[in-house]
């Protein structure tokens, strides 16, 4: 008989997904396992939802953005109770062993369900965030760069045309990758970020001698971590003398077809993921790190906090003065 493989996404949707999910499916069948897909993330897992991945279940969904088996967050996975009924949706259908898709909340939930029942899980990281500790890039992350890119570009057009100010508050939760790398790809003259510290007289200064020399817009990008858009904006108008509008880009950054990257990196972890099952690895999460593509333990990843490439810090750190 064969061996029963499940696969799902959990934690926020990300670009990426969709194309991970197609090759952890067809890699695994290659490999000689049963796939199976669960719907709705862990609250599936708890709630059944269990379907075997027949190939059109899975074909014409590499170019889709979010996800096809949905995703979701739940406060019954904490319980043991509720695992228990998880692994028993399991164990019925001969499933060992798991992939997950999805954030280190995700990773978390199976490691503990792994400590619970014995149950090997590969973790495949997805998040536009890109916060995850280990490695340097998380599925999603550049589909939501290319979307902010494309609203910024959006934006200057009736910046300049207007001379007005703009705010634009990407997403990241506490992490300021997006903003910073979008700060840079899209020319912003400010940049503020939970990470960086900031100065608003000395930038007040800068764009004052700016404006002074003809600068006629300003484009400002800030984290919705520091949660300093609507201060920034009042600031820019009655400091800056300039009229600003503030934009909250919201989930949009989260949607839209994979981009290459997305697709690419959606190929190289879900491979990863198998092959470490296959060798016998129980708790390994795929990382991309200084541009080689591995595999750590799932410690390494969540007991260690995300942390920012000092290169990239210091390429931001004259739009936060
Ligand atoms: N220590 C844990 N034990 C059991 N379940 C957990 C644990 N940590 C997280 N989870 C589950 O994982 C889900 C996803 O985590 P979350 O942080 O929301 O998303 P992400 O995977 O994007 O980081 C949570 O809703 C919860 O059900
Ligand atoms: O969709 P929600 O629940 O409003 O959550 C918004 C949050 O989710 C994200 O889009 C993605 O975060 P996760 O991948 O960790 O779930 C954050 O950038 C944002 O703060
Ligand atoms: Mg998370």
């Amino acid at each position: 008989m064969k061996k029963g493989l499940a696969i799902f996404t959990s934690g926020g949707d990300a670009a990426g997904m969709n194309p991970a999910v197609k090759c952890v499916v067809e890699y695994a069948t290659k490999r000689g396992y049963e796939p199976w897909l669960v719907y709705d993330g862990l609250r599936g897992l708890i709630d059944d939802q269990f379907v075997r991945a027949e190939r059109d279940l899975v074909s014409g969904i590499l170019h889709r953005g979010g996800t096809i088996l949905r995703s979701a967050r739940s406060k019954r996975f904490f319980e043991l109770e509720h695992r228990q009924k998880a692994y028993e949706n399991l164990k019925k259908r001969g499933i060992e062993k798991l992939v997950v898709i999805g954030g280190d909340g995700s990773f978390r939930a199976l490691n503990q369900f792994y400590a619970d029942f014995g149950v090997p899980f590969a973790g495949i990281p997805a998040t536009i965030d890109n916060d995850i500790a280990g490695t340097d890039y998380c599925l999603g992350v550049d589909t939501a760069l290319n979307m902010i890119r494309q609203s910024v570009d959006s934006i200057r057009d009736t910046a300049t045309s207007f001379s007005r100010a703009f705010v634009i508050e990407v997403m990241g939760r506490h992490c300021g990758y997006l903003a910073m790398v979008s700060s840079l790809a899209c020319g912003a003259e400010i940049c503020l970020t939970p990470e960086l510290p900031y100065d608003l007289d000395s930038i007040g200064s800068r764009l004052q001698a700016d404006i002074a020399d003809g600068r006629r817009y300003v484009l400002a990008i800030v984290a919705e971590g520091t949660q300093m858009g609507d201060y920034l904006t009042r600031w820019i108008n009655d400091s800056i003398n300039m009229e600003a509008r503030l934009t909250v880009l919201g989930h949009v950054q989260r949607g839209g077809s994979p981009t290459v990257r997305d697709r690419l990196m959606a190929h190289k972890f879900a491979v990863g993921a198998i092959e470490a099952l296959e060798v016998g690895k129980t708790n390994a999460i795929m990382v991309y790190r200084d541009g080689d593509y591995g595999d750590l333990p799932i410690n390494e990843v969540c007991d260690s906090k995300y942390v920012l490439d000092p290169k990239l810090l210091s390429m931001c750190a004259d739009l936060s003065k």
